[in-house]
């Protein structure tokens, strides 16, 4: 794969036609979540407007002045892949929390095919989806909905208590994971005399201790100060590493987005314009509107050198120093300042390309010079 059109063959396109062909390729990996051609509309007789092909390519104010409608989610197809944090990004109203409301039926969807883990989620009785809320895809809310009466053990072991899990089991539990998410201390505690960061790690708590198969995240943090925002997002990413869980993550801030993000899905209208990796999405915008989303954000600590390398010159290939492919631009500055001169880029024990000066500038000011896409990564 040439490294400037990386995402650009592989972004599920969220207007995939109703034959299924373009569906979303999951590259072998297994799927946790599977969406296709999902639709939420809003307003009178819903129901007709993904048939009537008369009004699904309308914009969104068209169809609403048409037909009184909102689609909310409009033709969306993609995966969620197992182990990764799957974020969905856009601004307000472009319909982040209908679609990820819809994932576990909190909002009924108009149409369209929902399955988890290759169960039908549309065909799921009450109890399934009772079932599918509390045990396997877990909300973790801005608003953390703790109960103000009991202590923090008491709030963190309530989702057990739901389940009839006994009160030394529970509150064993609940301390393993108050400890967990750096609440330690504070067990006794009630939700009124701990801070918003806190509070919010006690939701967080909650929604771990009945051991989810996915985290579902609804702006978790928006409500949060900076820094106890940057806390919480290292804490995300820290309790992903160590325990590989799937999480869905719902935000409208883009350096979160790309902190805490394995892959983004970036909304419009209900739409989805870009699906890919961080890198992809600041490197291959799929549209003006991508690009004029990412247009700020400082490429080198997004963007790898696999999309600053040049070719490999005779007598290159086995002197000097060496960096991985996936090593940030930012780290492969600061290498090269160091070095004096160019830099080997070595994949698996074989030098893939080299990283100099001028290839490195080129990526940060965003000038697309003569070796940029030309080496196989
Ligand atoms: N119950 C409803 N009835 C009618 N329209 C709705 C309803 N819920 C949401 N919408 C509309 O659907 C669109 C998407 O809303 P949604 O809340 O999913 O967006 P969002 O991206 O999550 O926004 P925010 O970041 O502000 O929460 C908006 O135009 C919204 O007004």
């Amino acid at each position: 794969m040439a490294t400037t059109s990386a995402g650009a063959s592989e972004i599920p396109n969220a207007r995939t036609p109703k034959d299924g062909s373009a569906a979303p390729e999951s590259d072998g990996r297994e799927v946790v979540f599977s969406v296709r051609h999902l639709w939420k509309v809003f307003g009178p007789k819903a129901d007709r407007i993904p048939e009537d092909s008369s009004v699904t390519d309308l914009s969104a104010q068209e169809l609403r002045e048409k037909t009184g409608c909102v689609a909310a989610v409009r033709d969306v197809s993609f995966d969620v892949h197992k182990g990764e944090v799957f974020v969905v990004m856009g601004l307000s109203g472009s319909g982040k929390s209908t679609l990820v409301r819809c994932l576990t039926r909190l909002i009924e969807p108009t149409s369209g095919e929902l399955e988890m883990d290759g169960e039908d989620v549309r065909a799921m009785d009450r109890t399934a989806l009772r079932e599918l809320r509390r045990r396997r895809a877990a909300m973790v809310f801005q608003h953390f909905g703790l109960l103000p009466h009991r202590s923090v053990v008491d709030n963190v072991g309530y989702g057990l208590e739901i389940q009839g899990v006994g009160k030394t089991e529970r509150r064993k539990k609940a301390g393993e994971i108050v400890d967990k998410v750096g609440l330690a201390g504070l067990e006794k505690r009630r939700p009124g005399q701990l801070s918003g960061g806190q509070q919010q790690r006690v939701g967080l708590a909650r929604a771990l201790a009945v051991d989810p198969e996915v985290l579902l995240f609804d702006e978790p943090f928006s409500a949060l100060d900076p820094l106890i925002r940057r806390d919480m997002q290292e804490e995300v990413v820290r309790l992903h590493r160590e325990e590989g869980r799937t999480m869905v993550f719902i935000t409208h801030d883009l350096a979160e987005a790309l902190r805490v993000g394995d892959r983004i899905a970036l909304m419009r209208d209900g739409q989805i314009v870009q699906l890919g990796t961080p890198e992809e999405i600041v490197g291959s915008p799929a549209d003006d509107y991508v690009r004029d989303f990412v247009r700020d954000v400082p490429r080198e600590q997004v963007l790898t050198v696999r999309r600053a390398m040049r070719p490999v010159e005779d007598g290159e290939a086995d002197q000097g120093p060496a960096l991985g492919p996936d090593t940030l631009i930012s780290d492969a500055i600061e290498a090269v300042a160091r070095s004096g001169g160019a830099v080997r880029i070595v994949d698996d024990g074989r030098c893939v390309g080299i990283v100099d000066h001028a290839c490195l500038l080129n990526v940060v000011a965003r000038v697309d010079g003569p070796q940029h896409g030309e080496v196989a990564a």
